[in-house]
């Protein structure tokens, strides 16, 4: 069976491959692995809470409707916590939608939303339906988000995969295409313009890439290796992080200790501004995975 459902989790299997797989934690809805011929692409925290009783550390969290926490006092989203409440709500599971390439979709209205938590946003007052749809393909991995305002007032919010990728050794990983975007460092608090041809990992890093061209694929590379391939529709933002030895040993769920040195998070998002959405009006994006490539360089100036 390419797809099966479990109490609290959805397995997609590739049927013409039974080595590729996907499992989307209903909490969540959070991808908490991809298998391409028997290899895992995605980190997960080997202490990664996987009852609901907090947001997985690993896998593909969902960030909406805020990223990070709002710092401006008169905005919705202030009241809410750190990215918001998508990823630590239970997600409906509406079904396989397609069986070549199969497809799976989650839904998630307030009614889903710990009541507390979701009042938190605009006093409660906010109506819209998120619809995630996880397709496995064979050689691409695809979730994709449609955000609709099914209520009377109009909201602004952020959306983000924030995608936790598996890397054997992430000093020899090189992360490409992302020259000459505008870049807002986390860390130092100051916006630059990226001069690196590829970014490289010594130590903490925690970046906000902005407006990067749709046409630029991000990629990972390992020892002149593409490990990843990143497309992205409607995604302007990228978050570049790694959270170094001393962030991540001040996590409770991160484990092993030395995991840091095994993970990158890419996560394509909208996150540097709000987009608006009035009622009726619907929102779609969604990434796009291959494991592999050929090494592309793109630049505002040109590309090969
Ligand atoms: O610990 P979390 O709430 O899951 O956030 C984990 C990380 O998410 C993003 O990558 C942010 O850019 C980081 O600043 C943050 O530390």
């Amino acid at each position: 069976m390419a797809v099966e459902e479990t109490d609290t989790q959805v397995i997609i299997t590739n049927p013409s491959d039974p080595n590729s797989s996907v499992t989307i934690l209903k909490y969540g809805a959070t991808v908490i692995s991809w298998i391409y011929k028997g290899e895992e692409k995605l980190w997960l925290s080997d202490d990664a809470k996987l009852d609901g009783s907090k947001p997985v550390r690993g896998g593909i969290p969902l960030v909406f409707p805020v990223f990070g926490k709002c710092k401006d006092a008169s905005h919705d989203t202030e009241p809410l916590p750190q990215h918001g409440f998508a990823r630590n709500s239970t997600w409906q599971f509406l079904g396989q939608v397609t069986e070549s390439p199969c497809a799976v979709q989650f839904g998630l209205g307030p009614e889903d939303v710990d009541q507390e938590l979701y009042k938190k946003w605009g006093k409660g007052r906010h109506d819209f339906t998120l619809v995630l749809t996880v397709t496995l393909a064979d050689d691409t991995f695809t979730t994709q988000i449609e955000v609709e305002n099914t209520g009377a007032s109009t909201f602004e919010f952020n959306w983000l995969f924030h995608t936790y990728y598996r890397v054997e050794d992430v000093t020899d990983s090189l992360v490409t295409n992302l020259m000459d975007s505008t870049c807002y460092d986390q860390l130092l608090a100051t916006t630059y313009q990226e001069k690196a041809p590829m970014l490289s990992f010594h130590e903490e890093f925690d970046r906000i890439y902005k407006k990067v061209e749709e046409e630029k694929h991000i990629q990972i590379v390992d020892k002149g290796k593409v490990l990843v391939t990143l497309e992205r529709e409607n995604l302007p933002d990228a978050v570049v992080w790694n959270p170094w030895i001393e962030k991540s040993k001040g996590m409770a769920d991160f484990a092993p200790k030395l995991g840091y040195m095994n993970m990158l998070c890419i996560e394509p998002g909208h996150v540097a501004d709000f987009i608006t959405l009035t009622r009726g009006e619907k929102w779609i994006a969604s990434q796009k995975i291959t494991p592999f490539g050929e090494i592309r360089v793109q630049t505002d100036i040109y590309s090969v």
